[in-house]
């Protein structure tokens, strides 16, 4: 198994105010792993710092061997929210985006999720409810063909049954030796995904746990070990 991620001491400051201190993670490729954490916890921050999006004050990134960051921006795969788009855009001009900026994107892949999560590539961005916009954001993070990908709250706002669609698009559109990091607080729904976990509490990374041994350790499901960390009633 080769190492795909590795943090180094790393630190994070935003306006004088510690939102990540100390993080050293080593993440072996090939799996799917939870970001889990309070909300304001620093999972969304952590993600950019790890895509290339933010600049790394102190510490060290290593994604795939790389530590530059414009390297590491175009070879992970970072769940966007889309935000940087006009209303009227259509979500045939957003697929030619991604076309033109990642030369890792794959039209047909993305042809089989959008098919799969029933996307039309003709309505306009504007016109998406929050569940379809929600799988156009997984559609195009998973369409590119790269060894890591960082999904931040894919099943936000999203009902049940959609949810549900794009749980199954992640596990079947996963290759073997691709890693993903999903940060979401549906824990359980998330958690069948999962091969290990990485819970951010007190501005660090509190634990990195296999879902296999907290069940075996603590005889607890990741919901309520997770939970229980959270309240201090569960100890490592
Ligand atoms: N632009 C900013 N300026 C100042 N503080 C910020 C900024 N963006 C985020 N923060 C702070 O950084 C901390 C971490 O935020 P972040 O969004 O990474 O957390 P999160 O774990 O993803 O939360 P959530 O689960 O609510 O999405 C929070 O305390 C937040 O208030």
């Amino acid at each position: 198994m080769t190492e795909i991620l590795k943090i180094n001491n790393l630190n994070y400051k935003k306006n004088n105010k510690t939102i990540l201190a100390d993080i050293n993670l080593n993440i072996d490729s090939g799996k799917i792993i939870g970001l889990l954490g309070e909300n304001g916890a620093g999972k969304t921050t952590l993600m950019r710092l790890i895509a290339g999006i933010n600049s790394v004050p102190e510490g060290v990134i290593t994604v795939n061997d790389m530590t530059k960051k414009s390297a590491i921006k175009q070879n992970v795969s970072f769940s966007d929210h889309l935000d940087g788009f006009g209303k009227s855009v259509k979500l045939s001009e957003i697929v030619r985006f991604y076309q033109n900026v990642y030369p890792d994107f794959s039209q047909a892949k993305y042809v089989e999720i959008s098919e799969y999560l029933g996307l039309d590539e003709t309505k306009r961005l504007s016109a998406l409810s929050t569940g379809t916009r929600g799988k156009l954001i997984v559609a195009l993070a998973l369409s590119r063909e790269t060894k890591l990908y960082l999904l931040d709250e894919p099943l936000s706002g999203i009902d049940s049954m959609s949810r549900k669609k794009i749980i199954s698009s992640i596990i079947r559109w996963k290759d073997d030796d691709s890693t993903i990091i999903i940060s979401d607080h549906y824990v359980t729904e998330i958690a069948s995904l999962l091969d290990d976990v990485i819970i951010i509490k007190d501005e660090t990374v509190y634990e990195v746990s296999s879902v296999e041994d907290i069940q075996e350790k603590h005889h607890l499901g990741v919901e309520e070990y997770y939970e229980q960390i959270y309240e201090g009633s569960v100890t490592k």
